[in-house]
């Protein structure tokens, strides 16, 4: 559960971005945020993940049943960047180090490790370099380090810009079964896209608030 009050966010002596007088969410969704270039969906994910401190008001997480805190929630919580910083190593490196940080090893951890590449579709670069793979690759592969760590929540940061159709596709695949795997999702995109589609809950940032669309009351053209 996520529980926002009250919180208002600028920099330097600019105006707030926007307030969020409140906002609940129950934290099971796929959630689409949407608005305009420099609106704040960024800043706001960054508030959300703890990245930011508010200006102003508070952002506490309830996850699995522990006492609300303010973020960040080790582990439970991930804020993914359109451009995710990747280990500069192979393929399977990057999940390797991230898998024997959270603990796995041997033969289990290997296992663990193919299962995941198969699931991306990583299974034929796994002796490439990371850095060498494609825009959509690299967003597979952040998505499968992601996954080792079992989140409970995903903030995703415009995961598919730049991208083309058939990786939108695939990239709306592996967020799909992440989220059927138990783990929300908030995801940013400008363009509506087989990955915004996925998603049943919509936010919108416009005229400097935050709106949830409901079916009463859905988004504004
Ligand atoms: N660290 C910072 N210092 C000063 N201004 C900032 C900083 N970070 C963001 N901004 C400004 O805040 C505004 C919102 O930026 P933000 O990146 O959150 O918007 P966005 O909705 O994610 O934009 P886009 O869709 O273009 O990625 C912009 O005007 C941006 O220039």
């Amino acid at each position: 559960m996520l529980e926002v009050c009250h919180l208002a966010h600028g920099f330097g002596r600019q105006p707030a971005l926007w307030e969020i007088p409140h906002l609940r969410w129950r934290g099971e969704s796929l959630v689409h945020l949407q608005g305009d270039n420099g609106s704040g969906k960024t800043t706001l994910m960054r508030l959300l993940a703890g990245l930011e401190v508010p200006r102003q008001g508070t952002v506490r997480w309830s996850l699995d049943d522990a006492p609300a805190q303010p973020p960040p929630c080790p582990g439970r919580l991930l804020y993914l960047h359109q451009q995710p910083y990747l280990f500069d190593t192979t393929v399977a490196g990057n999940l390797h180090y991230i898998a024997r940080w959270n603990g796995w090893r041997g033969e289990a951890m290997r296992r663990r490790i193919d299962e995941m590449l198969e699931r991306c579709g990583l299974a034929e670069h796994a002796r490439q370099r990371a850095r060498s793979l494609s825009g959509g690759e690299r967003m597979r592969l952040a998505l499968a380090r992601a996954w080792l760590l079992s989140p409970r929540v995903l903030l995703l940061d415009e995961p598919t810009a730049s991208l083309d159709r058939q990786a939108v596709r695939d990239v709306a695949a592996l967020v799909g079964a992440l989220h059927a795997s138990g783990c929300a999702v908030v995801l940013s995109a400008h363009q509506p896209s087989e990955l915004t589609e996925r998603c049943d809950e919509h936010w919108y940032i416009a005229h400097q608030r935050l709106g949830v669309a409901t079916r009463e009351a859905p988004l504004p053209a």
